[in-house]
């Protein structure tokens, strides 16, 4: 059995995963990190239910402090961190410096392309957004970055003088402030979507694959073939773990 650990910057989500192929879950969830007690607590209990647990590989993108909790949650278990490469799992990272690359990007994008192995346009939608491009070969042509839905919201309350941070609704011609706010936010995570996916829409089964926390407010927007798939840094993770199972 194997802890697998996707750090984002808004939450930490983990999956236990039989260690053969094909990788079964056994069990799975994720915690807001926004108290590194808490995600403590949370990997211990994890780890109680689960006494097989010997090693643990994660990617992280949300600091030194999160890594340094985790790795204290996960002492006695042989722990490893994915660090973006050239290849790896079958996918080629053409990124000019691939170790820049996020580490839960490169984990989704070799889930991604597992998963689907034609071309992908990879979109997590978390704190940030992020907007990836693979050929059906498993090349990482580049992506996008963006604020996600949430952070555009807090960028324009924090940004003006008039803006609330308030729930608007997404509607196609606003007519209230918050619906504004709301829907132009969504519209933007659509439109870099969209755009993007024209890049790769010729290609045979090109498919975009959606995920993340705030996945499900744009995911309706979009006019593009898509599948919504959470977590695929996780399977990404797994599927290299079962690779290399004997280190
Ligand atoms: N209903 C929602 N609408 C928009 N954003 C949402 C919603 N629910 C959760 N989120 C966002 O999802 C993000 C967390 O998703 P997650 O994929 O775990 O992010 P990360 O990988 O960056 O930790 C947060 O930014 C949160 O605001
Ligand atoms: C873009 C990200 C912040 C997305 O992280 P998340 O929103 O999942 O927390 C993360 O992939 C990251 O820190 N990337 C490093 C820079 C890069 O990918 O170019
Ligand atoms: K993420």
């Amino acid at each position: 059995m194997i802890l697998l650990i996707d750090a984002g910057n808004t939450r930490v989500k983990w999956r236990v995963v039989a260690a053969a192929e094909p990788l079964q879950a056994v069990d799975e969830g994720a915690l807001a990190h926004d108290r590194l007690a808490a995600l403590t607590t949370a990997l211990a209990a994890v780890r109680s239910r689960h006494p097989g647990l010997r090693r643990a590989f994660g990617c992280n993108v949300a600091g030194t402090e999160v890594a340094a909790a985790i790795a204290r949650a996960c002492a006695g278990l042989a722990l490893d961190w994915l660090r973006p490469s050239a290849a790896c799992g079958g996918v080629r990272n053409l990124y000019e410096a691939p170790a820049r690359l996020g580490a839960d990007r490169w984990a989704a994008l070799i889930g991604a392309h597992r998963l689907h192995p034609h071309a992908c346009l990879v979109v997590s939608a978390g704190t940030a957004t992020t907007v990836d491009l693979l050929t059906a070969d498993g090349d990482f042509l580049g992506g996008l970055i963006l604020p996600g839905v949430e952070l555009m919201q807090q960028a324009l309350a924090h940004g003006t003088a008039q803006l609330p941070l308030a729930e608007g609704r997404f509607t196609p011609m606003p007519r209230r402030t918050v619906d504004a706010i709301r829907s132009g936010c969504l519209q933007a995570q659509a439109g870099a979507v969209e755009r993007m996916f024209r890049q790769i829409a010729g290609e045979p089964q090109a498919l975009c694959l959606l995920g993340g926390g705030a996945a499900d407010s744009f995911a309706g927007l979009l006019e593009i073939p898509l599948r919504r798939v959470d977590n695929l840094a996780l399977s990404g993770l797994g599927a290299l773990a079962a690779a290399h199972d004997e280190h």
